[in-house]
């Protein structure tokens, strides 16, 4: 019995993730950041971003040579060095059943949106644990696996890195789920981008709290872990490669991430990669259309001019 392409898929991405996690260690460590400007100074790359997205897509193109590998960092070269080529499978995960209803995807059915690095800003200003890789697998043009691994992730045994994953139709693993307090509504945010719209949008759900941290994964990882009931972002900063694996590992949980009108973004190949309506998740256990439903017309008539 072979085993089912979106299972390997997933098997190789969470490996390749931890070898891309230890490429951003291996380039801090060395102290030169090797720090670009792509579209100006509030979008940076450094040589970790680049290093970490070439093993991501020359492991997973090797392998499967036929799927659309989309990365944030545009085109690399992906002649690399051997140590940089993953090509052993998740034994652990493997040992999970592939849900009935991805059993015959094809290779040429799945989109891989990669975030080699997400949280540039944070990594160069040294805020470590806002740092993740994000590897999202689209199925046709919805998310349905997620990988987020983070490089500085303490364990209990001393370890470093987290591996977070999530397949729809299958569940989650890699962290401990937990629910945040009831009777109060605390919001994960930018910590970068503020502006008098994403304000706007936060004074209407009437936090309790607001948590701003940086990175898109790390912002899905306060709703896994309890510290935040939804993540509100009134702003067309994030890209498809942002909230593929979030909005992936995410809904495999229960919740949900959306735009902020309560629409489910595509992830098919040929889409505007920017997410120009925001991001709208929640956790499950409130309703994400009431959550929809109190954004106000004026700040979705706003994000849509
Ligand atoms: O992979 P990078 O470029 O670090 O991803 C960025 C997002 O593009 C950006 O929208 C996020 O901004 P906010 O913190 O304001 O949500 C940033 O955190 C990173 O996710
Ligand atoms: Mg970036
Ligand atoms: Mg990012
Ligand atoms: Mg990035």
């Amino acid at each position: 019995m072979t085993t089912p392409k979106v299972m390997r898929i997933m098997a190789l991405s969470i490996n390749t993730a931890a070898r891309a996690g230890s490429i951003i260690r291996e380039v801090m460590q060395r102290g030169n950041l090797g720090i670009v400007e792509k579209e100006g100074k509030d979008d940076l790359q450094t040589e970790a971003d680049r290093s970490a997205q070439q093993c991501i897509i020359a492991s997973l193109s090797r392998k499967f040579p036929n799927i659309t590998i989309i990365g944030e960092e545009g085109d690399s070269n992906l002649n690399v060095k051997a140590e940089w080529l993953v090509s052993e499978e998740n034994e652990e995960f493997l040992t999970h059943s592939c849900p009935e209803e991805l059993l015959e995807i094809k290779e040429e059915e799945f989109v891989i949106w990669v975030d080699p690095l997400d949280g540039t800003s944070e990594y160069t200003k040294g805020l470590l644990e806002h740092v993740t890789v994000l590897i999202g697998i689209a199925i046709k043009d919805r998310a349905v696996g997620g990988i987020i691994y983070q490089p500085y992730y303490k364990q209990s045994n001393g370890d470093i890195g987290r591996t977070v994953w999530g397949l729809k139709g299958l569940g989650t693993g890699g962290f401990e789920p937990k629910s945040p307090p009831k009777g109060q509504m605390i919001i994960t945010t930018t910590r970068s981008h503020l502006t008098p719209l994403v304000q706007q949008a936060l004074d209407a759900l009437s936090p309790t709290k607001v948590i701003k941290v940086g990175g898109a994964g790390y912002k899905v990882l306060q709703l896994l872990e309890g510290k935040a009931h939804a993540y509100v972002f009134a702003s067309p900063g994030c890209k498809r490669w942002d909230t593929c694996a979030p909005e992936a590992v995410l809904e495999a949980y229960g919740g949900t991430l959306t735009d902020l009108a309560g629409i489910h973004y595509s992830y098919a190949a040929d889409v505007d990669y920017k997410n120009r309506m925001g991001v709208l998740a929640t956790i499950p256990e409130i309703s994400h259309s009431e959550i929809a439903r109190q954004v106000p017309n004026d700040i979705i008539a706003t994000l849509r001019a």
